[in-house]
């Protein structure tokens, strides 16, 4: 369960059990023909996949360089990239007899995509967030409820993602027997990274088979925006062999790396440690303990970053930059104004990166990007920073 030296299984005695159950089954099921098809069936039916790819014409001239196309995971169904994780844990647990569902959300999108599919499979689900994100992402909250799902506002530290995985995996220690930690992001222990990896390769492959369908070639560049790392990962992994293919991920810079306490860099700022079961890179003082983090956005507000990621970036199979608040702004704006489309602040971070990079590599390159999810959670707090509110 290691990514070279990254990742591993650093969990209480209590949920070794549990995890062993987990990872037998995910090994005996991700090559399973009748779950694979299971899984392709919701993909279609119930999330709306493929997700389209298409060229982002006029941010393409814009940016004046390789041609930007765009992959549509924010019209999957709840909004974002995270109802492919949720959907494959789910059926999981269904196999696995646990009819009761925990999960830790940041933006919303990940329990609102755990809200869904527990209402679509009859479980019963908790949800755990930072009271911070409550209020930020109050649209999701209503959602949440809306669609069944019990959420509880985490009080505890700075009250966004690390508090609330903190309280689910509290959670599931004490109630492990009847319930399955369905984990929003390719971060902690093993098999977590690997299985939310799995889960969400769909985008890629449907981005390796779309590309060639419409330009008879391999992206250049494929860049996404990484918290805990799913939807990048999702996007890079089926290019993993494809050395050509550059990997590129847009980390939180927040009000500026400079600073202590006002970023979520953790690739570009942060050092190995060991953080909620895995060994990765985090933003952390001598003692080891996690600094406090900023980001404009919910989602990518966290002090750590999925262990495969960390491997990417000691092997240099990947690139990771830094995207403060202000630029991420700037690239949902591009893409408001530009495609006609109103992006997560999450995915803003890739978009404003994207356009960089696009400059850079000049006419003729093909660059993608994944745009892991759509902003009318965050159109409150949009309207409160344009002064339209
Ligand atoms: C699991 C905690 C992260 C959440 N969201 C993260 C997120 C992210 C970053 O999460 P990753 O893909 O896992 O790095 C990107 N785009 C959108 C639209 C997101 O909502 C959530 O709770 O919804």
């Amino acid at each position: 369960g290691r990514f070279g030296d990254f990742g591993g299984q650093y969990i209480p005695e209590t949920l070794s059990v549990a995890f062993e159950e987990f990872e037998e089954s995910f090994e005996k099921l991700k090559n399973d023909p009748e779950f694979l098809a299971e899984l392709d069936e919701y993909r279609r039916d119930f999330v709306g996949g493929p997700t389209p790819l298409h060229k982002a014409e006029r941010l393409t001239e814009f940016a004046g360089g390789a041609t930007i196309w765009l992959k549509r995971e924010d019209l999957a169904h709840t909004g974002a990239h995270k109802i492919n994780n949720a959907i494959g844990q789910a059926l999981m647990a269904k196999r696995l007899g646990k009819p009761r569902i925990i999960a830790e959300t940041g933006a919303g999108q990940h329990g609102v995509a755990t809200a869904t599919v527990c209402a679509k499979l009859g479980l019963e689900c908790i949800v755990y967030m930072g009271a911070v994100d409550c209020e930020r992402q109050k649209l999701n909250v209503f959602r949440m409820n809306t669609l069944g799902a019990k959420v509880v506002p985490v009080e505890e530290g700075q009250r966004t993602l690390k508090d609330a995985i903190n309280e689910a995996m509290r959670d599931w220690v004490t109630n492990v027997r009847n319930t399955h930690y369905l984990i929003g992001s390719a971060v902690g222990p093993h098999p977590f990274p690997a299985v939310v990896r799995e889960f969400q390769s769909v985008m890629g492959r449907e981005i390796k088979q779309q590309m060639k369908e419409k330009a008879n070639k391999l992206p250049d560049a494929v860049v996404a925006c990484v918290g805990g790392g799913s939807n990048a990962i999702g996007a890079f992994a089926p290019f993993a062999d494809d050395k050509e293919v550059k990997l590129y991920g847009a980390e939180a810079a927040g009000r500026g790396i400079e600073v202590d306490e006002e970023h979520c860099a953790s690739l570009t700022k942060g050092t190995p440690g060991v953080l909620q079961g895995a060994l990765t890179y985090l933003i952390q003082e001598k003692s080891g303990q996690t600094l406090k983090t900023h980001s404009i956005s919910a989602g990518l507000d966290y002090p750590g970053v999925g262990p495969e990621h960390a491997y990417l970036k000691a092997s240099g199979r990947a690139t990771y930059l830094a995207v403060t608040d202000d630029e991420a702004l700037q690239g949902f704006k591009w893409m408001c104004e530009l495609e006609g489309i109103i992006p997560a602040l999450e995915t803003s971070h890739a978009i404003y990166l994207a356009v960089q990079l696009a400059k850079e590599m000049g006419p003729g390159k093909d660059i993608v990007i994944n745009m892991s999810g759509r902003g009318d959670k965050d159109m409150p707090q949009i309207a409160r920073i344009m002064g339209v509110d």
